[in-house]
């Protein structure tokens, strides 16, 4: 039989602009340096200030002592950013790495101090195990200053190969999250 191109058929390569799917993605926010709350808003607006990206929550804000890393550190601000895209989680990484250098991030000790620390927590049901990009996130399922605020804002979300957000959030130990009055503004 001769190999005739079925048109009905679309290459996924070929797809451009509103055609790929939207994928519900989350992103970790961190700051322990500076004007922690500024920080976080400026992370918020600036990702979500694109076409390919739709901001759907905003966490609520915590407080906790640094996990891991130098001792002598400030406590973190932590929050969620939930949004739904088309982009791919390179991309976004790339856009995660854009944002933290421009408000003053630099990277000389692994887990110390930082003005902005962003990570992509997931991306839809898609995985990525490359040396320097994996999703999801390899850390989230330890993390309370993760899982806590994402489970406020979507606790429903499952994580391909953990589970629901929800039942992970209830797996660690959140004893140590203050939850601030002071909230991040809804990017309008
Ligand atoms: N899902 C991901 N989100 C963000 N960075 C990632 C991800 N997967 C791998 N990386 C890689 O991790 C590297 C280190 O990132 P970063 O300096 O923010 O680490 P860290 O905040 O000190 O530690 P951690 O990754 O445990 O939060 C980045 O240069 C990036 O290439
Ligand atoms: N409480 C808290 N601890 C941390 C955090 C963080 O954002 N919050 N980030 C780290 C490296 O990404 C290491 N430790």
């Amino acid at each position: 039989m001769t190999n005739v191109p079925n048109p009905n058929v679309v290459d996924a390569d070929t797809l451009t602009g509103d055609l790929r799917p939207l994928r519900r993605t989350a992103f970790a926010l961190g700051s322990n340096l500076g004007d922690r709350l500024d920080y976080l808003q400026a992370a918020v607006d600036t990702l979500s200030d694109s076409s390919e990206i739709v901001p759907v929550a905003v966490s609520p804000v915590y407080e906790s002592e640094p996990a891991g890393g130098p001792a002598d550190q400030p406590k973190y601000l932590n929050a969620v950013l939930v949004v739904d895209t088309t982009l791919s989680p390179r991309s976004l990484m790339e856009r995660a790495q854009s944002t933290e250098s421009a408000y003053g991030r630099t990277r000389e000790v692994r887990n110390g101090p930082r003005t902005l620390d962003i990570d992509v927590l997931a991306v839809g049901d898609v995985t990525a195990d490359d040396d320097d990009l994996r999703v999801p996130h390899p850390r989230l399922a330890e993390r309370a200053f993760v899982l806590v605020p994402w489970a406020d804002v979507d606790p429903d979300f499952r994580v391909p190969g953990l589970g629901r957000v929800v039942e992970l959030s209830s797996a660690v130990d959140a004893s140590g999250m203050r939850r601030l009055e002071e909230q991040l503004e809804f990017p309008s």
